[in-house]
């Protein structure tokens, strides 16, 4: 037996002995695995599940190899040999055999340099086909040191070790690349590249960034960085969340974690991390409000609420309340004064202070004239006065991010206060829209979910979820906005943000990572690491891309690629345009190999959409996918055929990007069929165009739609509080003058009372309030001639008036009358109309619906 095949021989029997201990182990603690959640109510969206809710000894590794590795080592006195693999193994006395490659052990084993291997005599990688060794090859090797040589001094490195150190893992790098792509991504254990490996173990603090062209492996070191992160107990699961591009890509990645031990983990595609929009926005009006100068203004026009409300509208500019008998009043400035306060501050919590700073200044005054009146109650009525909370809901209204977004798009006196100085004129124009008939019905945007969430944390500070560590893909597409948003989901500032300048197809464009690592950036701020080796794509379609890809970000490191292609690697196929579907599917299935183990991808210009499923129908199931460009995102495929590469690049501003993409998904070939004329920046480097012709010579994309611009016609002046205010207490008081009413309302008080509740009788706003279990519920009643619909219908609309000065929206509502209402139908109307109910007295008994719940029993 040859020393190679003995060897073999040995590895095997090691390899068999980690099995039979694994399978024992897995067999005793299968009870401890969790199967997954199908959903993650804290993300507040739907997860794909990583792993079958049984899982099975077979199924663990999911037909990847236990073992990966060999070590030698002696080191403080402890000599030995171990095994690296993807999961810990002990043998029956409970000592380690096989080590995890993500401890922190294995990964310094698995960094050490041949020319500096330390207590290292041997590493050895070995290629295995599930438990069957098929071979090894030695990365460190160190010669035996002689008997009469000291222990201490370093034994010499082989020689071949040094000329060419990691050749033996290049080849089976370049075998495990050669691996037909069945639609699943695999994890890279067995061939890590020592620079991936630097990064997935970089224990850092802060956001690492980690650019890399396409197919250098980017989503491979994101994920298996977030198994190590969480093997190593840096995180929980829980804790974590991977944010992709698209469905079709988290599909794509999710066996990994499983595969690499990790289970449970929240996967999410980015979009869903908001609310679903309604609508869309034209690219003038999305560009501005996904940027960074966005957030400013949302800033201020949540900042100018208060002064907006009062501006010009109090009675002689200023506000007077009695109090005792005493008026005190108080000039706006220094209202205006009392609003300034922290403006970091969340709205909800401004207002707070503001109401506590002016029932101050309301006592002060009331000292001033009246020394010795004031009782320990007074602050209360002070407080309470319909006058002071008045202003105070005015002024600080209980608004609703939506309603301050729907004010600030379509008001452009709102606007322009909080814009001008921070978005030009063209910009607001560019936002301005006018206003949805009802505000439930406002279409708002992806752009405008990103700016909802912004304004909650203004208004309430109520944020988003919270996580300790995010990975997210495909970064370069992020806007300012969502950069943000991702930031306030991470306050720990702890990400693994990965992407590739040169894939953008974005909206917002980055020279560089700066703007982006700094929005993502919490305390502890970023750092950029590059990925230079191409995996994926084949030397020949690299060198084709390559001026593209340089044009959409030229200052971006262009990726070598080590996988040889060969002559088939590219080919052109133009064609008529009415024969560019029949030849995209011929083109695919003629690479559709007879066992449909490779995988064949048609991507189509988004344009052409509808013809997907046409293509689809004439193409074999199994491993063929026929997508856009954009949902090509992230995934890859063996061949690619791709169709009208000139449109893809004219899509929109992001075209090239998208190309550039679109082109870098295969392993194996790529196939352009097409009518127009290929973009002359798809060609080989070597037939590069001149300088300064790096243009896209296909059609520039159509201009878009000019932004409608709102009129002055939304909500903008605000009556005069007071004289509202008074309007609605003298209304009151006309109707106490009714015996009618007041015998009505005092028979619902008696019988609040005797459900042994405590209601509000003397507001001079409401006729009855009582805050019961359920919540608030106001109650109107009517007097004589109560029982018409006119009547009924006045008294709800002022209703609702009070509770919007109030600020405290009710529960329920009632409206109680005298008498039976004279048309049968009105109830049913007001309960949907305003979701207001009707209960009356009749023959001195009680009748109406919901009769239980509005006396309070
Ligand atoms: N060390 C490695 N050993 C084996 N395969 C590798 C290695 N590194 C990367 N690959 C393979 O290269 C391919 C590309 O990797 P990956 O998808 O992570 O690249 P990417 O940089 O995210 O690409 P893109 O930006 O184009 O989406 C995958 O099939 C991956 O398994």
């Amino acid at each position: 037996m040859t020393d190679h095949k003995a060897a073999l021989a040995e590895e095997q029997r090691a390899v068999d002995h980690a099995y039979a201990c694994y399978e024992r182990r897995f067999r005793t603690n299968r009870d401890t695995l969790r199967p997954s959640d199908a959903t993650n109510a804290h993300a507040r969206t739907a997860v794909i599940p990583d792993v079958a809710p049984e899982v099975r000894f077979e199924g663990d590794l999911d037909g990847e190899a236990l073992v990966i590795a060999r070590v030698d080592v002696d080191e403080d006195g402890e000599a030995g040999t171990w095994y690296i693999g993807r999961r810990n193994v002990r043998d029956e006395s409970y000592d380690t055999f096989v080590v995890n490659w993500q401890a922190p052990q294995a990964v310094e084993w698995m960094l050490r340099r041949p020319d500096d291997p330390r207590g290292m005599s041997l590493r050895r990688r070995l290629r295995c086909d599930r438990h069957r060794v098929k071979d090894f090859r030695d990365e460190i090797k160190m010669a035996p040191p002689r008997a009469a040589e000291p222990a201490a001094t370093e034994p010499a490195l082989l020689k071949e070790e040094r000329r060419a150190p990691f050749q033996g893992l290049k080849d089976f790098l370049l075998e495990d690349l050669e691996r037909a792509r069945d639609g699943r991504m695999r994890d890279i254990v067995e061939t890590i590249q020592r620079e991936q490996l630097l990064l997935v173990s970089d224990d850092r603090k802060g956001v690492l960034v980690v650019q890399g062209g396409p197919g250098t492996g980017k989503t491979a070191v994101g994920l298996h960085r977030m198994s190590w992160l969480l093997y190593n107990k840096v995180f929980k699961t829980g804790e974590v969340l991977v944010v992709g591009p698209h469905p079709g890509f988290l599909r794509y990645v999710r066996g990994v974690l499983p595969r690499l031990g990790t289970r449970d983990v929240t996967a999410v595609e980015l979009n869903r991390l908001w609310d679903a929009p309604r609508g869309t926005d034209p690219r003038p009006a999305r560009l501005v409000k996904s940027g960074a100068r966005m957030a400013e203004v949302l800033r201020l026009a949540v900042e100018q609420i208060p002064v907006d409300r009062v501006i010009g509208q109090l009675r002689d500019g200023a506000f007077g309340v009695s109090a005792d008998g005493v008026r005190l009043v108080v000039a706006e400035d220094v209202l205006r004064g009392f609003a300034e306060g922290d403006e970091s501050a969340p709205l909800a919590v401004r207002k707070r202070g503001f109401a506590a700073r002016l029932v101050d200044h309301l006592m002060r005054l009331h000292a001033e004239v009246m020394p010795r009146r004031a009782d320990k109650d007074l602050r209360q009525r002070i407080a309470r006065d319909p006058r002071v909370v008045g202003l105070v809901n005015t002024m600080w209204p209980n608004v609703t991010a939506e309603s301050v977004l729907r004010n600030l798009l379509g008001d452009p006196a709102v606007l322009r206060r909080a814009a001008d100085g921070v978005l030009t004129d063209e910009e607001q124009g560019a936002i301005a829209r006018r206003p949805a008939t009802r505000s439930g019905d406002e279409p708002w945007s992806p752009e405008d979910m990103v700016c909802l969430e912004e304004l909650r944390v203004l208004l309430s500070g109520e944020g988003p979820p919270r996580y300790r560590h995010i990975m997210v893909d495909e970064a370069q597409d992020l806007t300012p906005m969502q950069a943000r948003s991702l930031a306030r989901r991470c306050p720990s500032g702890s990400m693994t943000v990965l992407g590739d300048l040169a894939q953008s197809t974005g909206d917002h464009r980055y020279e560089d990572w700066t703007d982006l690592g700094s929005a993502l950036a919490g305390g502890d701020g970023w750092h950029l690491e590059e990925l230079t080796v191409g995996y994926r794509v084949p030397r020949e379609v690299m060198d084709l891309a390559e001026v593209l890809g340089r044009s959409v970000s030229p200052r971006t490191p262009f990726p070598r690629s080590i996988r040889p292609g060969g002559p088939d690697a590219v080919a052109f196929v133009p064609v008529a345009a009415s024969a560019l579907r029949d030849e995209a599917v011929a083109r695919a299935l003629a690479l559709v190999s007879p066992d449909g183990d490779r995988s064949v991808a048609v991507i189509v210009p988004d344009a052409r959409r509808a013809d997907v499923p046409a293509i689809r129908a004439q193409l074999p199931g199994g491993r063929t996918s026929v997508l856009t460009a954009a949902e090509a995102k992230g995934l890859e495929f063996d061949h690619v055929v791709l169709v009208e590469p000139a449109e893809i690049a004219a899509e929109s501003p992001g075209g090239p990007g998208l190309l550039y993409v679109a082109i870098t998904r295969c392993t194996r070939t790529v196939a352009i069929v097409h009518a127009a004329p290929v973009p002359r920046t798809l060609r080989p480097a070597s037939d590069a165009p001149e300088e300064g012709d790096h243009v896209i010579d296909a059609p520039a994309p159509a201009a878009e739609t000019e932004t409608e611009i709102a009129a002055g016609d939304a909500a903008g002046a605000w009556a005069n509080f007071e004289a509202f205010v008074e309007e609605l207490e003298s209304a009151v008081r006309e109707e106490r003058r009714s015996s009618v009413h007041e015998r009505v309302r005092h028979a619902l008080i008696s019988e609040l009372y005797g459900a042994g509740l405590v209601p509000t009788v003397d507001s001079p706003i409401a006729d009855v309030i009582c805050d019961g279990p359920g919540g608030r519920v106001v109650y109107e009643v009517l007097g004589e001639g109560g029982s018409t619909y006119r009547r009924m219908r006045e008294a709800v609309l002022r209703m609702l008036e009070v509770q919007h000065v109030a600020g405290e929206p009710a529960e329920h509502r009632y409206l109680v009358l005298p008498e039976p209402p004279a048309e049968p139908w009105t109830p049913d109307v007001l309960a949907d109309a305003f979701e207001t109910s009707v209960i009356w007295r009749a023959d001195g008994q009680w009748a109406g619906r919901n009769l239980g719940h509005a006396l309070g029993s």
